[in-house]
């Protein structure tokens, strides 16, 4: 069950995945913004998981498929920031209206993208994890802070 405005936090999730009483996902931008703890991406990736079984669309959702779905919605992303010039962090100047549909594009692709991690067998919590780590050895603070060139241009 979604509420009028389609969106769910955290402490909607109930046990069983459904989603009851979803309440704004849309920050404050006088608060420093964190993310909700829950739901974790393992949530997500079952409750889509219920979701795809319960349709019987497991046939249709094979990794390409599922990679092309995420790029779509990448694209649905990109057209809510098509001709606006530079935006502020925190969309100062859009419309809830606007910040509840990139709210809803964004999940599409989250949603997508840990459904296509399944379904390659990539653990993307431990992943990400590992990746991260990965980036702090190619871009030690010390040698970049600053700098936004790409690893390949330092000399050293
Ligand atoms: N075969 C499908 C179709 C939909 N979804 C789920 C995952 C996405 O979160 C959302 C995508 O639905 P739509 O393809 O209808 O795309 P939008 O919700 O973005 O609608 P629109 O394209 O009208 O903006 O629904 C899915 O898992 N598998």
């Amino acid at each position: 069950m979604m509420a009028t405005n389609g969106t769910a936090t955290c402490k909607d999730v109930q046990t069983n995945g459904e989603v009851a009483t979803p309440s704004s996902p849309l920050p404050n931008n006088s608060q420093r913004f964190t993310f909700s703890s829950e739901p974790t991406m393992e949530d997500i990736r079952r409750m889509q998981a219920e979701f795809t079984d319960e349709r019987d669309w497991n046939k249709f959702h094979q990794p390409r498929n599922l990679l092309l779905a995420m790029v779509g919605e990448v694209g649905e992303v990109s057209e809510l920031f098509q001709w606006k010039g530079e935006v502020a962090e925190g969309l100062p100047d859009w419309s809830d209206s606007e910040r509840e549909h990139l709210a809803h594009e964004l999940s599409d692709v989250l949603i997508y993208l840990l459904e296509l991690a399944e379904k390659c067998r990539v653990d993307l919590p431990r992943a990400v994890l590992q990746k991260m780590a990965l980036n702090k050895l190619k871009y030690p603070a010390s040698k970049v802070h600053g700098s936004a060139k790409k690893y390949t241009e330092y000399t050293d």
